[in-house]
């Protein structure tokens, strides 16, 4: 049984859909690193929030971990790097909480134009300051977001009802989006500049790290009131401290720090900062949203190999999911096959050519080609899967291109997996049989008919009357017995292939002695 390991606090639906889906799962939250260390190897599958730190140090001693679900957006609390090259699918739910955030935007916005929590506070301490709290209109102002995917979109559609004018920055940005929300298009520069508001909705990653800078803070226009419900970092605290200590800055409302829990910030002391305990997702509605979909999306891929939302590895639906399993396992197998006849040459694999034919042309071909890549880069990488091997791939300069046929040959569907390495290129090709068996047809060119077998020999050797007697004999003085037998050539007495499965592997002075015999080219032991 699959076990999954809840480590923040996620709506009861994550542990019903789990259990209703024949998921162990265990709830530990507010666990320390060594505490989460100490118990993560124990798991499958890890459903956090913003709260679970998965680190490099975490991801080491996360052995049979296959997954991360993040209930929520941002997984910049997770090395995903180091998640992707243990072969670990991260996934995020991108959409579930970002109405809730948006809104958490634009309350924030309201607090900020008309200092609520202060007047509040006051109202409740008896004062009744009626003239202390003058506050601003928001209709006609200029809002000025950074960043404008999911939350921002939301957050623009929200201000333009609000009679904002909004002003965008985000690279990504495309003009036609940006007229269809009603939004301007703008450099960060002008939105700094001209924004009366400004709210962020970026990510938090290298690029954007400090996107509010000094620098940038002072190119805002003076009065401007900054909203911050994306991520701690994406602004200098200490900067936007003495930026409202000096009044160039009119107000800021955060919903995330730099480092959380914020329990002490001297930008606490300050009458114009409202602050919530990052809030921006806290609504009933958006975490059950999140941990439904967490939880199904945790449940789906430990259980039917289907992936959504991964960020690490490309999505797989449920109901292609049955389709591609014997594809991906044909593919496996052929650039596991690949990669020992590359490894037992020369080795440095310089570009891979994955072609689909016939059926297997209309399918999703980059889970395909990510399992092809895993087979292949097996013998050269430990513990290589579908998640590590494209970005090994690419991190080590091989090449991997996708090429597809609808046309049907003589097979109904074709799987063939072409290896550059030094001056050669080595084809292997293969199909489905039956009930989706995986089935070598062809092995450079020549063509033979086997299935992949645990222990495998394959030899190559000139086609002339006594290799194979000889051959036999010897397999059968060292005690290897052979289980099946295939032969293939490209022409009568030319180039000739031997594919045999054995009970059990081969040794090394055997394969010696069979890579010395008369007419043989090449002899590798092949394990599957
Ligand atoms: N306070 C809270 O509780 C919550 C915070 N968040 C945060 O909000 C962030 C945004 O969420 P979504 O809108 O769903 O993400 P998204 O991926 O849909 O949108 C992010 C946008 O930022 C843009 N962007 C990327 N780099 C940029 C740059 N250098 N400059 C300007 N724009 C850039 C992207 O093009 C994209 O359009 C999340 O990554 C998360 O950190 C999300 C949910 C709740
Ligand atoms: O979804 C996000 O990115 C959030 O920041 C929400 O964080 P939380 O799940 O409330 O800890």
């Amino acid at each position: 049984m699959v076990k999954v390991l809840i480590s923040d606090k996620l709506s009861p639906a994550a542990i019903a859909i789990f259990k209703e889906r024949g998921v162990e799962v265990d709830v530990k939250t507010g666990l320390t690193p060594a505490e989460l260390r100490a118990i993560i190897g124990g798991y499958d599958g890890l459903a956090i929030r913003s709260a679970t730190k998965v680190t490099k140090e975490v991801l080491d001693v996360a052995t049979n971990l296959k997954v991360i679900g993040r209930a929520g957006i941002g997984v910049d609390n997770v090395d995903v790097k180091s998640a992707t090259s243990r072969g670990v699918v991260v996934m995020n739910t991108p959409f579930g909480n970002a109405i809730t955030t948006a809104e958490h935007a634009i309350a924030l916005m309201f607090a900020l134009a008309r200092q609520l929590p202060e007047a509040s506070a006051s109202t409740k301490a008896g004062k009744w300051e009626k003239n202390r709290f003058m506050g601003v209109e928001l209709t006609a102002k200029t809002l000025g977001l950074i960043g404008c995917g999911n939350i921002g979109s939301i957050v623009a559609d929200r201000a333009v009802g609000l009679k904002m004018k909004v002003l965008a920055y985000d690279p990504y940005l495309t003009e036609a989006r940006a007229v269809q929300l009603g939004v301007e298009k703008a450099e960060l520069d002008t939105v700094l500049a001209k924004a009366d508001f400004i709210t962020i909705h970026t990510p938090l990653t290298d690029a954007t790290r400090n996107i509010l800078s000094r620098e940038a803070i002072a190119k805002t226009k003076k009065g401007v009131r900054i909203v911050n419900c994306a991520r701690g970092g994406l602004l200098d605290e200490v900067a936007l401290y003495d930026a409202l200590v000096s009044g160039h800055v009119a107000g800021a409302a955060l919903d995330v720090f730099e480092v959380e829990p914020a329990t002490d910030s001297p930008l606490f002391a300050l009458e114009n900062v409202i602050a919530t305990p990052h809030l921006g997702a806290a609504t009933t509605e958006a975490q059950e949203n999140v941990a439904l979909q967490v939880a199904e999306q945790i449940s789906d891929f430990l259980l039917t190999g289907s992936v959504s939302n991964a960020l690490n590895m490309p999505s797989v639906s449920a109901e292609e999911a049955p389709r591609l399993r014997p594809y991906m396992e044909l593919c496996r197998l052929l650039g596991a096959f690949a990669g020992q006849l590359t490894q037992a040459k020369d080795g440095v694999i310089k570009r891979v050519l994955i072609e689909y034919e016939g059926a297997a042309a209309a399918l999703n071909h980059r889970p395909l080609t990510a399992a092809a890549l895993a087979g292949l880069l097996g013998p050269v990488m430990e513990g290589v899967n579908m998640v590590s091997a494209p970005v090994f791939a690419r991190d080590h300069g091989i090449e991997v291109a996708e090429g597809s046929n609808e046309r049907v040959g003589d097979y109904q569907s074709l799987v063939r997996i072409s290896v550059t390495s030094g001056a050669d290129t080595r084809a292997v090709t293969g199909t489905l049989i039956g009930n989706g068996k995986p089935r070598l047809v062809e092995i450079k060119g020549i063509k033979v008919e086997a299935d992949f077998a645990p222990h495998m020999l394959y030899v190559t050797n000139k086609d002339k009357p006594g290799f194979i007697g000889r051959f036999g004999m010897l397999l059968a003085d060292a005690g290897v017995n052979i289980a099946t037998f295939h032969l293939g050539r490209a022409a009568e007495g030319e180039d000739a292939i031997c594919l045999v499965s054995t009970d059990g592997t081969t040794p090394d002075a055997v394969l010696a002695q069979v890579r010395a015999l008369p007419l043989v080219m090449q002899a590798t032991t092949l394990t599957f």
